[in-house]
């Protein structure tokens, strides 16, 4: 289809670029984004040589080809959809790796382009940059942890415990092929916890580790993350609250990537309304 098609046909169609569109998530991502009726996918990036000029439809498992060849060109993809003044402003949606994620951002915003960041593994250092440089430039930016509703409101329920509850520790579980841990979710829902101003898990003993690791990380204010990863997995994570004679748990499982995909169509369709960096589903919902 070409871009005269889309202004014709209509305007309000929002271009879409997918960086890692041949990745697990990515290939998710296509399919939403060809499924959803005021996108158009104009460009599908990927660094993985077994997969340079295929289609991006048929590798995800459409039936029909989109006729958006895999290609590893960044930034003459940023370049070309930024020249495409007719239609509205680009996103570009990353689900990449952590030590590519930093530049990809960077890159997409210098463009104009509104990045979308499912990717995990910035540090607070990166995240302030980026904010930084989206604040200067005026450009949206939207970095996500988690696009699913079910980790939302697990979240929001583990705030309310934690008003009540001084002791807490966080297991998340994921499948082997993740690269950092622990996850960004985890990150996130202890950041949550200790925005709230107290220190959890005050100490009852002198602890010693035997095999160093063995309590975990120490994340804000005390709260700990344990990570496991094992094949059969997908994404999963416990916030354990424990006080005398009780403990509540509170537990997010997904058995399908698709889990992500409303969280990921409503933060494309809400970046470009932004002009700053919002981090967290939560703030756009
Ligand atoms: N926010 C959320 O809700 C979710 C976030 N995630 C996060 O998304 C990220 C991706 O996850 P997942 O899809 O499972 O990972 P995959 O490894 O399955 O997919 C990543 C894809 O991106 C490619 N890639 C890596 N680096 C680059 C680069 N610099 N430029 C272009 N392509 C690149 C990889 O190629 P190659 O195979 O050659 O490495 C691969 O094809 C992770 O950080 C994960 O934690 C995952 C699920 C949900
Ligand atoms: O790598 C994954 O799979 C996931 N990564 C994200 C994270 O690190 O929190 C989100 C979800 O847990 C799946």
């Amino acid at each position: 289809m070409t871009i005269d098609h889309l202004v014709m046909t209509n305007q309000a169609l929002i271009p879409v670029i997918i960086n890692g569109a041949a990745g697990k998530m990515g290939r998710e991502v296509v399919k939403a984004v060809a499924q959803a009726p005021d996108l158009t996918l104009m460009g599908a990036i990927d660094r993985n040589p077994e997969h340079q000029g295929k289609d991006a439809g048929e590798l995800a498992g459409l039936t029909e080809p989109l006729e958006v060849p895999i290609t590893d060109q960044l930034e003459p993809m940023l370049g070309y959809v930024a020249g495409e003044r007719q239609l509205p402003p680009g996103v570009i949606i990353d689900f990449t790796h952590p030590d590519s994620v930093y530049d990809n951002v960077r890159s997409a915003i210098a463009y104009g382009i509104r990045p979308v960041v499912g990717t995990t593994g910035l540090s607070p250092e990166q995240i302030q940059n980026l904010a930084d440089f989206a604040e200067k430039a005026s450009t949206g930016c939207l970095i996500i942890p988690n696009f699913s509703i079910g980790m939302v409101l697990l979240q929001q329920a583990a705030i309310t415990a934690s008003q009540y509850f001084d002791h807490v520790e966080i297991i998340e579980l994921h499948h082997n092929q993740k690269a950092d841990a622990p996850s960004g979710t985890a990150i996130q829902t202890a950041q949550l916890l200790a925005e709230l101003g107290k220190t959890f898990n005050p100490a009852i003993v002198e602890e010693t580790e035997k095999i160093p690791g063995a309590r975990g990380s120490l994340a804000d204010e005390g709260i700990r993350i344990h990570s496991v990863r094992l094949p059969g997995l997908i994404a999963h994570q416990e916030v354990i609250f424990g006080a005398a004679g009780q403990i509540y748990t509170l537990r997010h499982d997904t058995s399908d990537r698709a889990c992500y995909m409303p969280g990921v169509l409503l933060a494309i369709r809400k970046v470009s309304q932004l002009k700053s960096l919002v981090y967290g589903l939560e703030k756009i919902l």
